[in-house]
């Protein structure tokens, strides 16, 4: 059956455009031949834009974006500590409140050590985990403030919001998500020995939950201690599920044991399908790197992979994801410029169907 996809592209700022235009050229060779076509709207926000108008995201932005069946973000934000951008808050204005207004309660950021990537760790092991990060609650709702800013005696608070609501419906995904996974394995990362309101809920919920998945092995760590594993044995994961926060924390480290964050993807999702989804790299807008055409616009691609399963295409998503293995095992220490690994890509995307990998 012939679909066309209503496609919101946000390129963002920094190396955001850049790996973008490389996703888009893969999803592009992915469909090619088929009958999947991308209606593309791009929308210009982030920092940049912030800067040129004062707009961060306007109403009339989230209602256009609303009419999309998914969407592609590079990323946003700009130089940290920039005073410019001081009043904007960005991250929050913008990148949080789509994951907010369009209830991208599962934040799914999939860990997988490709053969001839090179880890850090010296015997990683067999790495294929997937954190399934709550994306709408925890510490990042805003809820906060501060008195007496700028003296001595200032106090600030920032307040973890955990609902009931918000947190069975995450851990149901992990739950089935384990379910679906060949090892079949949950781990409960939290801080429930001090947080013990927040780790109480999250641990009832698991326990509940755990009760409808008895395939499904279940086991519990502190974040600080998971920070261990992930370096001494990765191996050991299946499937995390995590508040906000952690998920955030651990999905940068969990990018750099699996080869570097140039190679970590991500979706934000609505499983309800009541939103369209958002699909972007782990990495920011690396202002440290931007404009010089060095950045890896692998984990832009790989996101590609993650939106076209989500649409329910899991075989465009195996093309690309094929087509990123095989250039990965080839890539050797050579370094080759965004568009050169763009192309690499794109080119083992299109001979796909008579070189199989
Ligand atoms: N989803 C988003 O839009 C995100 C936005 N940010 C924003 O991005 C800006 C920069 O944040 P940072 O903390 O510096 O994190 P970052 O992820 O942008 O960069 C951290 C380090 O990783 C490197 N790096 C990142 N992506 C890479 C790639 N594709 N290829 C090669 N190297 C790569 C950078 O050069 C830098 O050294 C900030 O404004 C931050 O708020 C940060 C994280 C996520
Ligand atoms: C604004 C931040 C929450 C973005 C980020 O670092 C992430 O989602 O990984
Ligand atoms: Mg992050």
């Amino acid at each position: 059956m012939v679909s066309t996809v209503r496609l919101a592209v946000i390129p963002g700022d920094g190396i955001g455009p850049e790996v973008v235009a490389e996703a888009l050229k893969a999803l592009d060779a992915a469909v090619a031949g088929t009958e999947v076509s991308f209606e593309q709207t791009p929308f210009s926000l982030g920092a940049a834009r912030y800067l040129e108008t004062g707009d961060v995201l306007t109403g009339d932005d989230l209602a256009a974006i609303r009419q999309h069946d998914a969407i592609l973000l590079g990323a946003v934000g700009g130089v940290p500590g920039d005073p410019r951008l001081a009043g904007a808050n960005i991250e929050r204005g913008l990148l949080l409140r789509l994951r907010f207004e369009l209830d991208h309660y599962v934040n799914l950021r999939p860990s997988v050590l490709y053969p001839g990537v090179t880890s850090p760790l010296a015997n990683p092991g067999d790495v294929d985990f997937v954190v399934v990060r709550e994306g709408t609650e925890g510490p990042y709702v805003g809820n906060g403030g501060a008195i007496r800013v700028g003296t001595p005696s200032e106090v600030a608070n920032e307040v973890s919001v955990n609902t009931a609501y918000g947190v069975e419906r995450v851990v149901r995904y992990a739950f089935a998500a384990a379910s679906a996974r060949p090892k079949k394995k949950l781990t409960l990362v939290h801080k429930t020995n001090v947080l013990v309101f927040a780790g109480s809920l999250w641990e009832r919920t698991v326990d509940a939950v755990a009760a409808e998945y008895p395939d499904v092995a279940v086991d519990y760590l502190h974040v600080d201690a998971a920070t261990i594993f992930l370096v001494t044995d990765p191996a050991r994961f299946d499937v995390i599920v995590t508040d906000n926060l952690f998920g955030d924390i651990l999905t940068d480290l969990a990018g750099a044991i699996s080869g570097g964050i140039g190679l970590a993807a991500s979706g934000n999702i609505n499983p309800d399908g009541r939103f369209p989804s958002m699909f972007e790299p782990v990495h920011g807008s690396a202002p440290d790197i931007a404009g010089k055409g060095i950045a890896d616009p692998t984990a832009a691609i790989l996101s590609v992979a993650l939106l076209l399963d989500h649409l329910g295409h899991p075989e465009l998503a195996a093309r690309v994801q094929r087509a990123v293995a095989a250039d990965i095992a080839g890539r050797g220490d050579a370094r080759r410029s965004t568009s050169e690994v763009g192309d690499a890509i794109v080119a083992r995307i299109d001979v796909h169907e008579t070189q199989r990998i």
